[in-house]
C-alpha cells in the first residue's frame, strides 16, 4: 500500500503547518507537509526529500508520531498516512514553494486550524508533542 509520510516539525514549542494549494477540494486546508514514499526509498528519506522539495527545508527525521491514518486518495486508491517528529537542521525558515502559506502554531491554536479531515485523528498526539516541548 502506498504510504504518505508527514512531518511534525516542532520549533520553540510551535508546530509547522502548511496550507494546501491543490487539488481544488483540498485547497485552503492545512496539513503536515510531506508526500508519497517512492519505490526503494525509506520513509525517513522520503520525508526529508519532500521537505527539501516543497519547503527548501532541511530536517532531521525522528520517531513516529500518532497512529497510521487510512485515507482514500484522489484516484480512489487506499493510502496510509504516517507521521514522524522532525527537528530543523539549522535556523533557516521553510519557504512555501508548493503551499499557499505556512504557519507555526502553538498548542492553543491546534483546534482552530482548518485541517484536512484525516489529520484530526492526530490532534491528541500533536497536543502531547507540543506539551512536551520547551
Ligand atoms: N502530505 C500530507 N498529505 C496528507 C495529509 N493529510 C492527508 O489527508 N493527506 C493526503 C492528501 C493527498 O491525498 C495525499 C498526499 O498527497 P501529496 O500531494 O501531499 O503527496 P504526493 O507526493 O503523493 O503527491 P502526488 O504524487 O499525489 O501529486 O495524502 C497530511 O497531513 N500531509
Amino acid at each position: 500500500m502506498r504510504v504518505v509520510v508527514g512531518a511534525a516539525v516542532v520549533r520553540d514549542g510551535r508546530l509547522l503547518v502548511a496550507q494546501r494549494a491543490e487539488p481544488p477540494d483540498m485547497r485552503g486546508r492545512w496539513e503536515l507537509p510531506g508526500g508519497s514514499v517512492e519505490d526503494g526509498e525509506s520513509e525517513t528519506d522520503a520525508l526529508a526529500r519532500e521537505l527539501r522539495e516543497e519547503l527548501a527545508y532541511a530536517v532531521v527525521v525522528g520517531d513516529r508520531l500518532g497512529p497510521d491514518v487510512p485515507v482514500t486518495g484522489r484516484a480512489g486508491q487506499e493510502l496510509v498516512l504516517r507521521f514522524y517528529r522532525c527537528t530543523p537542521e539549522n535556523g533557516a525558515e521553510p519557504v512555501a514553494l508548493e503551499h499557499l502559506a505556512l504557519r507555526w502554531v502553538g498548542i492553543d491554536d491546534l483546534d482552530g486550524v482548518e485541517w484536512l479531515p484525516a489529520d484530526e485523528v492526530l490532534l491528541p498526539a500533536l497536543r502531547a508533542a507540543l506539551e512536551g516541548s520547551p
